[in-house]
């Protein structure tokens, strides 16, 4: 069976950000993701995933102006000062928290420019952020995400991020596949889980219902297919990875409204117990 972790930007969007390690932990994960921990201190996550038993196993690189609109830096002209900078403060977090992973997200085309006028700055910050992650044994990832849900963003599909991947050509340069992403963009996702799992250049799996990003019984894509072929994939190739659970809870805000919605989760754990 899949392992799972918890996206704690998401789930439980009831409680304070350090409350979810708590709840995610009671709901039986062991392993969780988030965007940013940049707000807290990092020993106060460290107590959290101490506390609960849990591994961090992914989170996001700075990513610029959030609120003002930025999702990333990594392709933006005249902003590398920044990026380096945001690059060692998420090592610095990555390697306190004992997160073996970094996901950098790649930015908007700047509306005055051509997707192609702006890739080999995206090329350039990969490759730097590569470089001195692996100075501290850290992965790096890279996330094709639609552009409904983010319109402008650099990085849309599968086969790009790969050919961006193998042309930098770097070990610990990886690729954040979002099940949920890569429906809405392209489709045939059983299709493409079994083509690029095996590759080694997948470091991350996420998911979510779609089209409404809930959880993923909900919607038109088969999960428990998917998990099937996830299984299948892994067994053939050895490839062992996490999934991330990057969803909004259908009761929302709700008290306890993350942990009814898991009856996906503790459906398949029973199939497979
Ligand atoms: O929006 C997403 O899917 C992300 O994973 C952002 O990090």
């Amino acid at each position: 069976m899949p392992q799972f972790a918890a996206n704690l930007s998401m789930l439980y969007p009831e409680l304070d950000f350090l409350d979810r390690f708590d709840a995610a932990a009671k709901d039986g994960f062991k392993a969780v993701e988030y965007l940013f921990p940049y707000a807290f201190a990092k020993e106060d996550i460290v107590a959290r995933l101490k506390h609960n038993g849990l591994q961090q196993v992914l989170f996001n690189g700075p990513p610029g102006n959030w609120e003002g609109g930025e999702r990333g830096l990594a392709c933006l002209p005249g902003r590398d000062a920044e990026f380096r900078e945001g690059i060692a403060k998420a090592i610095d977090y990555a390697v306190a928290l004992d997160c073996p992973r970094i996901h950098i997200m790649a930015g908007l085309v700047p509306a005055d420019l051509q997707r192609d006028a702006v890739r080999p700055v995206y090329l350039d910050n990969l490759r730097w952020a590569a470089e001195e992650a692996a100075k501290a044994g850290r992965d790096v990832l890279i996330e094709p995400i639609n552009t409904r849900d983010i319109p402008g963003f650099f990085l849309n599909r599968q086969d790009d991020a790969h050919d961006i991947v193998e042309a930098i050509g770097a070990p610990n340069l990886k690729v954040q596949m979002d099940l949920y992403h890569c429906q809405i963009v392209e489709g045939d996702v059983a299709m493409k889980i079994r083509k690029y799992l095996p590759t080694g250049r997948v470091g991350h799996l996420q998911i979510a219902g779609v089209p409404e990003r809930h959880e993923p019984d909900i919607g038109e894509q088969n999960y428990g297919y998917l998990f099937d072929v996830i299984d299948e994939v892994s067994r053939q190739s050895g490839w062992q990875g996490w999934v991330g659970c990057e969803y909004r809870p259908k009761r929302g805000a709700e008290p306890g409204g993350t942990s009814a919605g898991l009856g996906w989760l503790r459906a398949l754990q029973q199939q497979r117990a």
